[in-house]
């Protein structure tokens, strides 16, 4: 009969008797004492095996994702990236087809070539993979991990109601009052800048943007580029951006550059602009927005988050700084590259302000964004602009929250998802001949872009407010300073080329502008155009 199997008489087995009588005779310790020592060996070693298990799980990470040669040990791809990163994704999605995985550093990164594939990875599973890289969150004001909206994590309940109360601050009925505020700054654009000189579009528009963002959160405004709000908040905005830049953080792509850190580590600095620059500055802010009369974003989140408490803020700080980064030179980057695309156009032009002069003498007035259904031509063009020009390159990137299976591959945990927004929107399947500009593929649409993204991919006809669950909270926000600045500039200007010191036109295309690759926005060099009041053209 079989020896039934117990933890005692586990040591009558020959095999382990012997084992023992070794350990005895090369310790010398007593019976008892040698089978601890025998029981925390075997721990040990199922243990291992466990690791190993895991590991050799891990191992099958990717298997039969395409990945482009040029790898090398510690670096990964770094080397074969190239100068240009949309070029070379470019090339590599026509070698590896809609989506494949590069390396950087000891990164693994997933690049999104399709609408289709993207949706599918970041829509119908966003249940994986609507976190952010955990290395995005370079500081936490040092404040005990609260996060922001940008790095907020899905499952925290704090989060969902910072994203509900943006939102809400954000949307439709919030900003239809707030409408006449943000049509004069609109207006004041235009005021200075139609006079026909050569002029870059790009500073007064990040101050219309910023003080779309202030108005909305604090119920202030900068009142010009000399205020010293829009220059200390610019500071604020560039720096950030120049202290978060990616390349300073190679170390968290490359581990053995973690050696430098003492040497050129940028957290310390990043967390001290944080503390003694950026915090006193929002706190003037808050209290500014708290004394205001009338609702703000600054009200609702103290409200909710310090139960309308006065002189605590570092649980706002983070929310705060979000909108004021994320806000600000996205919308004012994405109108100047609309208005250098049409710059050239004096045809489409033409159409636009037909469309609007119609309104105008009808209404005596321009319209607003609720009755865009008048200017589908504009709607039409802003769009086509936005799809030959994406402001991001790769949205925000995503992260794998945890290991999952995908079309059968193991996505591990942490991996980057990177969204190529250039990719997709010149998808020859879902926009015919996309080198060609043609605003009329969008004519039948004059939904908001925002709405658009919660639609079922195939009925979404641009992507450039991301995706799933993290999809842009400042869509409506952002497509309201657009609508409000392109038709009072085309109601009273024409934007043609700017001209060099012999009155020569100087024509500035998508093709002359180079596109500089920020951090997460893509902006174009220094260029001039100029805005010549209509009833003066020459
Ligand atoms: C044309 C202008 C804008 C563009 C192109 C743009 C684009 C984007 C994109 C691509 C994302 C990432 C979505 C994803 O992860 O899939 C995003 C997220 C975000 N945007 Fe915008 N954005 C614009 C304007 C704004 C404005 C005006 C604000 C705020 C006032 C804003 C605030 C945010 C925030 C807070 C997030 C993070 C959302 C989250 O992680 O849950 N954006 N935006």
């Amino acid at each position: 009969m079989s020896q039934q199997l117990t933890v005692s008489n586990i040591y009558n087995n020959k095999f382990i008797e012997r084992f023992l009588a070794l350990i005895r005779n090369t310790t010398g310790l007593t019976e008892n004492g040698t089978k601890t020592v025998a029981s925390a060996a075997a721990i040990g070693i199922i243990l291992l095996a466990w690791k190993q298990m895991k590991s050799s799980r891990k191992q099958a990470a990717f298997v039969g994702m395409p990945i482009p040669k040029g790898s090398r040990p510690l670096v990964g791809h770094l080397l074969a990236l190239g100068p240009n990163l949309p070029n070379t994704f470019h090339k590599w999605h026509q070698e590896l087809g809609p989506f494949f995985r590069f390396k950087l550093g000891t990164k693994d990164m997933i690049v999104l070539g399709t609408p289709e594939i993207t949706q599918e990875l970041l829509g119908t599973h966003g249940k994986y993979t609507s976190t952010r890289p955990s290395n995005l969150e370079s500081h936490d004001f040092g404040q005990n991990n609260t996060r922001g909206v940008v790095t907020g994590l899905p499952h925290d309940k704090a989060w969902s109601t910072l994203r509900r109360l943006v939102l809400n601050a954000l949307g439709t009925r919030s900003l239809k009052e707030k409408s006449d505020a943000l049509c004069k700054e609109a207006d004041e654009f235009v005021n200075q800048v139609a006079n026909g000189k050569n002029v870059n579009p790009l500073q007064p528009l990040l101050r219309v943007s910023l003080n779309f963002i202030l108005l909305t959160l604090f119920s202030t405004r900068t009142t010009s580029i000399h205020d010293p709000l829009y220059k200390n908040s610019i500071h604020i905005i560039s720096s950030f951006m120049q202290l978060t830049d990616t390349k300073k953080f190679a170390s968290v792509f490359i581990p053995i550059l973690k050696i430098f850190d003492p040497l050129f580590g940028n957290k310390k600095k990043v967390v001290e602009f944080l503390v003694y620059t950026c915090k006193p500055f929002y706190d003037d802010l808050i209290e500014k927005g708290l004394n205001a009369d009338g609702e703000n974003l600054i009200k609702s989140l103290n409200e909710e988050f310090n139960h309308g408490k006065r002189g605590y803020y570092n649980n706002l700080y983070h929310p705060i700084h979000d909108m004021v980064i994320a806000g600000t030179d996205t919308t004012a980057v994405t109108i100047t590259w609309g208005f250098l695309q049409i710059s050239t156009r004096p045809d489409i032009q033409k159409k636009i302000q037909q469309e609007i002069d119609a309104f105008v003498s009808k209404n005596g007035r321009v319209p607003y964004f609720w009755e865009r259904d008048e200017v589908p031509f504009m709607i039409a063009t802003q769009r086509e602009c936005f799809r030959l020009r994406p402001t991001t390159e790769f949205a925000v990137p995503h992260a794998a929250a945890e290991d999952f299976e995908w079309r059968g591959m193991l996505i591990p945990k942490d991996t980057w998802i990177m969204p190529n927004m250039i990719e997709a929107h010149i998808n020859p399947e879902k926009y015919p001949n996309p080198e060609e500009f043609k605003p009329e593929r969008f004519l039948d649409n004059t939904d908001t872009m925002g709405s658009s993204a919660n639609r079922k991919v195939e009925d979404r006809d641009q992507f450039n407010f991301g995706w799933g669950r993290r999809v842009c909270v400042g869509s409506y926000l952002a497509e309201t300073q657009m609508f409000n600045v392109w038709v009072r500039v085309l109601s009273r200007c024409d934007i043609v080329p700017s001209l060099d010191e012999k009155g020569n036109e100087v024509p500035a295309t998508l093709e002359t502008v180079e596109a500089i690759s920020g951090l997460t926005v893509v902006s174009p060099a220094p260029f001039e155009i100029r805005f010549v009041p209509r009833s003066k053209k020459q």
